[in-house]
């Protein structure tokens, strides 16, 4: 199989972990002899020191013509106190809305090896396995206007949806709750917002589509509490772009750290950008810890969602669980009687097992 991919690393321990999803995938080009070109572009901080912009046209039109793209993270201290249009996160807000990108899937699932590694008790871990489907495109994020008055002491930010938007993203989540464990919790703030209201007005408009799948709703805060207090309860969320962000990022306490979980951002016709859900942590950036395994989870769900090579991505997800499995772990792991190791050292014993071993079984279902 040949197919180009687009490689924007981006800053912090974008650049580091980005490194490791290439070598994976080279191990695996190699095993199965497919042809995998990468074009290496920037975006956000590094784009706005080479180019002047978080955006270049050059990275749009790359992607564009990609197959498809893979994304470390981008922002940093450096850039903090630039002005909106010239912060990091409006090159990654800008790729994902130019390329379309409105269904943001993240798997969360507790990999039992990394139990210990929850501040939660066990018990309320054990077996935790949800998706979040977060809308990508549209709401607080993007909505016109956001702005600042001339004197400084007004802001105004706007949630704004249109039906369309929430029906394609609802329809997403029932697919994928189709080919789960047909569970759907639509999350939203329907005794506040309206915003809300059209969105659970949608969600009960779509149910009759999917009778085989089972829908609850619930209010954000609540299942903020849910999510940390009965994590097992969940199959799929869907919700709006900001409320799953928050989420996402707690949920990875579930997992044992923000460096386990991976994301996969999709348009109706599988193009798609592949990111961890974690951002540059400059805290440890350029220090050779960052855990890479939340970006070679990405990888693999690149080569099943936009390749279709199950079987690749399985041996990707075995390989990780097997390293987890001989007990070694990054410094944001907590593993009892485990092996510390770097960011190289964690991709070597991964590539050991992309290179040896065969796998049947995806650990990190989504949907087919
Ligand atoms: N997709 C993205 O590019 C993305 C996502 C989130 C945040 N950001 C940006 O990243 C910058 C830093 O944000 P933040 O500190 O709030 O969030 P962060 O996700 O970068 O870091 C949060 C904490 O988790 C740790 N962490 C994250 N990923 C890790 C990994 N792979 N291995 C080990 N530890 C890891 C960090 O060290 C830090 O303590 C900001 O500029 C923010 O806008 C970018
Ligand atoms: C960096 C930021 C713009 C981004 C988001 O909020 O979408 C990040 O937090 C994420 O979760 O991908
Ligand atoms: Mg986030």
């Amino acid at each position: 199989m040949e197919k180009q991919i687009v490689l924007l690393p981006g800053d912090g321990i974008g650049s580091e972990v980005i490194q490791s999803a290439k070598q994976v995938l080279d191990a695996i080009t190699e095993r199965f002899n497919h042809t995998f070109t990468y074009h290496t572009h920037d975006i956000g901080g590094v784009a706005i020191d080479q180019h002047g912009t978080p955006l270049p046209q050059d990275t749009v039109r790359a992607c564009e013509q990609a197959d498809a793209v893979l994304l470390g993270a981008v922002g940093g201290p450096k850039w903090d106190q630039n002005p909106s249009h010239l912060r990091p996160e409006k090159g990654l807000l800008g790729i994902r809305k130019s390329l379309g990108l409105f269904a943001n899937l993240r798997p969360i699932k507790g990999f039992p090896q990394l139990l210990h590694s929850s501040p939660l008790k066990h018990e309320v871990v054990d077996g935790s396995d949800l998706l979040i489907v977060r809308e990508l495109t549209g709401g607080l994020y993007f909505g016109k206007p956001s702005e600042r008055s001339h004197d400084g002491n007004s802001v105004v930010d706007t949630l704004a949806y249109e039906r369309s938007e929430i029906e394609r993203i609802v329809d997403n989540a029932f697919k994928s709750a189709q080919l789960r464990r047909k569970h759907l919790t639509s999350v939203d703030k329907a005794n506040v917002l309206e915003s809300s209201k059209l969105w659970r007005e949608v969600v009960e408009e779509k149910k009759a589509d999917y009778p085989d799948v089972t829908v609850e709703h619930q209010l954000v805060d609540a299942a903020a509490m849910k999510l940390i207090t009965a994590p097992t309860d969940f199959d799929v969320i869907v919700t709006e772009n900001m409320f799953g962000d928050i989420l996402s990022d707690e949920a990875s306490v579930l997992t044992g750290s923000l460096g386990m979980l991976p994301s996969a951002s999709l348009r109706d016709d599988g193009v798609g950008l592949y990111e961890p859900v974690h951002g540059s942590a400059p805290d440890i950036a350029g220090k050779g810890v960052a855990n890479p395994l939340a970006m070679i989870l990405s990888t693999a769900m690149m080569l099943r969602h936009s390749f279709h090579l199950e079987k690749e991505a399985n041996i990707v997800e075995e390989a990780v669980q097997q390293v987890l499995q001989d007990g070694y772990h990054t410094g944001d792991l907590d593993v009892k009687n485990g092996q510390l190791v770097g960011t190289k050292e964690m991709t070597r014993r991964v590539l050991e097992h992309v290179t040896s071993q065969d796998a049947t079984n995806s650990i990190m279902t989504c949907y087919a």
